[in-house]
């Protein structure tokens, strides 16, 4: 272990442990000072209730088991935590100095923390010959390599484990010749001594066999296009297309509409070109619309359960989940678990973008190869059979070495089409660490493009969502002039056409900050705004609820049809002509389609001028700021500022309130601990 930081005396709570009462207290004492959340230390004092013999080393562990668990790692990883505890709790120097003194009297080796975690009746050794009575916490993984589980999250891991083993373990028998020509009818056929490899081909050709598979890619890469062929692939081979059930889903609203509107539209693009070969619109009819993954599987009030699961199977044959990088560990085991043996299930996402808000890095965990590929020689010829090309051989394992099944079911696409610019040169840039390419990009503002804004004051940020910048005219004044137009004594459909129009134009921009707190978080900023429109006339606020007012839903709520994520704004209730003006509602857009919900009714909602890099996954935004704030704590990443980036579709501005932000950020890369890709490696049952 090495602390190199000074213990600043004033500041850290001074009490070095040697008993379970003065552990409680110091670990309740970082809870008061915020290093830990009550919760934590909480747990710590639940655990020493259970087991009155509890060792302080695993009062310890608890707590810096659920505060992790509270960031999104599904356990606690002991080898790296007592090695390098500054990189796995990314704590301030004061609370490293705290934990040091602390650290000082619990086991100074690994086979000390098991022994201390084991001695007790609250922990379950998974790994060893413990029995499973249903103890709370799990020791899971190799003596070498121990991690730490509340049960919850080692039960979903084994499951999803489990079920991607079993649905990746041997491919679905196909014909390799029929899959080449309808390859070559759906993407063109491959002429011969095509220098680029076909990789939406190969996705293709791999998820006919497997009932499990992954497409990931960056923004443009084809990912939908691809999903859209492979439907139609999926049709063309099946014996009975006309019974085929087709469902698509995603993690929220806006990404499920998303997704339909793309496939919609690649299947019509389709049909144009194939004419009669294949019946695509009864394809498209039996898709029905894209749903939230809470949706499709039924998700209840107040209940985690859901309705579909392990004894009630989802009604599917073929399963798109797009945005897959948003898909939670908890809702990807729920999922597995609803989905019928038989059933193929295709995640799309970018493996580069932000993990779940929640615990869980599911798709990082299965994209571990994808860069690599990582494709077996059975694989390859089955590539060259299918695609009529053949892998390139640095994709494949050398010779000897075994090939992980889920790499035979996973590809990367490689080449971006839609983005080809500046902005996807900076992608690029964050994406691969390039930060003196990265800071060169912003500082030439490339055709205006791109922008890069240092400010010292969060109040400079204001400008840009009152009136846009240069090469960047998107802000909110577009959605409120829209919103001036209301055609009052209109008919319903031009009420609709209107509210339509207005939320499209709020889609134009957005400002996605790295934090919730604080002046240059969303919460600070989202009162700034506010004012700010209010003073340029164009808002004019009363109370909480007012014309105009844009909201983020913040939890699901099925009875109302609402999901956290759904962003909609505040508008008179559309009225047949001649009736009074009605009471304000919520309106939603499902991509044409408009939903809408009374104010009152809508207990969980937030402003949402400014909202998290997190919440705007899975949406894209003609103009998009995005705002770092001058603490660079561990949130700020890499894969924070790649996904805010990737947010931009034509115009992209970096505030930044420090110089040296961005490198900083660039240089932090997020790592979940999570045993979910040693499981695939080393088999589920570990
Ligand atoms: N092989 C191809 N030939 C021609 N056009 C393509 C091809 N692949 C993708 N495109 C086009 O490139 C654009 C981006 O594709 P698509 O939307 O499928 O990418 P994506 O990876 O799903 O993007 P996002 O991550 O933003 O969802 C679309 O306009 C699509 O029609």
């Amino acid at each position: 272990m090495s602390f190199s930081v000074e213990l600043p005396v004033d500041t850290a709570p001074a009490l070095v442990p040697a008993t379970v009462a003065d552990t409680l207290q110091t670990l309740r004492q970082w809870s008061e000072v915020g290093w830990l959340r009550r919760l934590d230390s909480a747990l710590a004092v639940w655990v020493a209730d259970l087991d009155a013999q509890a060792e302080p080393a695993l009062l310890v562990a608890t707590a810096l088991l659920t505060h992790l668990e509270g960031r999104g790692h599904t356990c606690l990883p002991l080898a790296p935590l007592l090695q390098r505890p500054a990189a796995v709790l990314g704590w301030s120097a004061d609370a490293l100095s705290a934990l040091e003194l602390l650290w000082a009297v619990l086991p100074s080796t690994l086979s000390g923390w098991r022994a201390a975690l084991l001695n007790s009746p609250v922990v379950y050794d998974a790994a060893g010959l413990g029995q499973d009575t249903g103890q709370p916490l799990v020791l899971s993984g190799a003596v070498e390599a121990p991690r730490l589980y509340l049960r919850r999250y080692w039960t979903y891991e084994q499951a999803v484990a489990q079920q991607i083993a079993e649905r990746t373990a041997v491919p679905v028998p196909v014909e390799p010749a029929m899959v080449r020509g309808w390859l070559d009818r759906l993407f063109g056929a491959t002429s011969v001594g095509e220098a680029t490899f076909g990789w939406q081909k190969l996705a293709c050709a791999m998820a006919l066999r497997g009932r499990l598979s992954v497409i990931t890619g960056g923004p443009g890469t084809g990912k939908t296009y691809t999903a859209a062929r492979l439907l139609a692939l999926l049709f063309a081979v099946d014996e009975h297309p006309e019974r085929l059930r087709v469902a698509l889903a995603a993690p929220t609203g806006k990404a499920a509409a998303r997704l339909k509107q793309s496939i919609d539209a690649a299947l019509a693009g389709l049909h144009e070109r194939l004419g009669a070969t294949l019946n695509l619109p009864m394809l498209t009819q039996r898709m029905g619309p894209a749903r939230t993954l809470h949706a499709l599987l039924g998700a209840r009030p107040d209940t985690r359960q859901f309705q579909y699961h392990a004894g009630r199977l989802l009604d599917v044959d073929v399963l798109i989940v797009d945005e897959a990088s948003m898909v939670h560990l908890e809702m990807m085991a729920a999922l597995l678990a609803a989905l019928p043996a038989s059933a193929r299930v295709i995640f799309l996402g970018d493996k580069d973008q932000l993990a779940s808000v929640e615990a869980g890095a599911v798709l990082g965990d299965l994209c571990r190869d994808a860069q690599a590929g990582r494709y077996s020689a059975e694989t390859a010829d089955y590539a060259q059979a299918a695609t009529g090309q053949s892998l390139p051989v640095e994709y494949l394992v050398p010779s000897g070495s075994a090939a992980p099944p889920l790499a035979q079911h996973t590809v990367m696409l490689r080449e971006s089409r839609r983005f080809v610019g500046p902005i996807g040169q900076l992608a690029l840039a964050v994406n691969t660490g390039e930060v003196a390419a990265a800071r060169r990009l912003l500082a030439h503002g490339t055709a205006q493009v791109l922008w890069r804004l240092d400010a010292s004051d969060a109040g400079a940020i204001l400008p840009l969502a009152v009136q846009g910048r240069p090469g960047a005219l998107a802000c909110y004044r577009c959605y409120l002039e829209q919103l001036a137009q209301r055609p009052v004594g209109g008919s319903v459909p031009e009420q609709e056409d209107w509210v339509r129009r207005v939320l499209a134009e709020f889609e134009r921009f957005r400002l996605l900050c790295a934090v919730r707190e604080g002046d240059w978080g969303a919460i600070g900023l989202n009162r700034a705004v506010e004012r700010a429109l209010q003073r340029a006339g164009l808002l004019h606020p009363r109370g909480e609820w007012y014309l105009g007012r844009p909201v983020m839903v913040t939890r699901n709520d099925p009875v109302l049809g609402v999901f956290n994520g759904d962003i909609g704004i505040t508008l008179p209730a559309i009225q047949e002509t001649g009736r009074a003006a009605g009471s304000l509602r919520v309106y939603f857009a499902d991509g044409p389609q408009l939903r809408s919900v009374g104010v009152s009714r809508l207990a969980h909602v937030e402003t949402a001028f400014a909202m998290t890099v997190h919440k705007s996954q899975g949406s894209e935004f003609e103009h998009t700021v995005l705002v770092l704030p001058p603490q660079a704590g561990p949130v700020l990443s890499r894969e924070l500022v790649y996904t805010g980036i990737t947010r931009a579709r034509l115009a992209f501005t970096l505030v930044s309130a420090q110089p040296g932000l961005l490198t900083a950020a660039m240089q932090q890369r997020t790592q979940r601990a999570s045993g979910l890709q040693d499981l695939l490696q080393h088999g589920w049952a570990a």
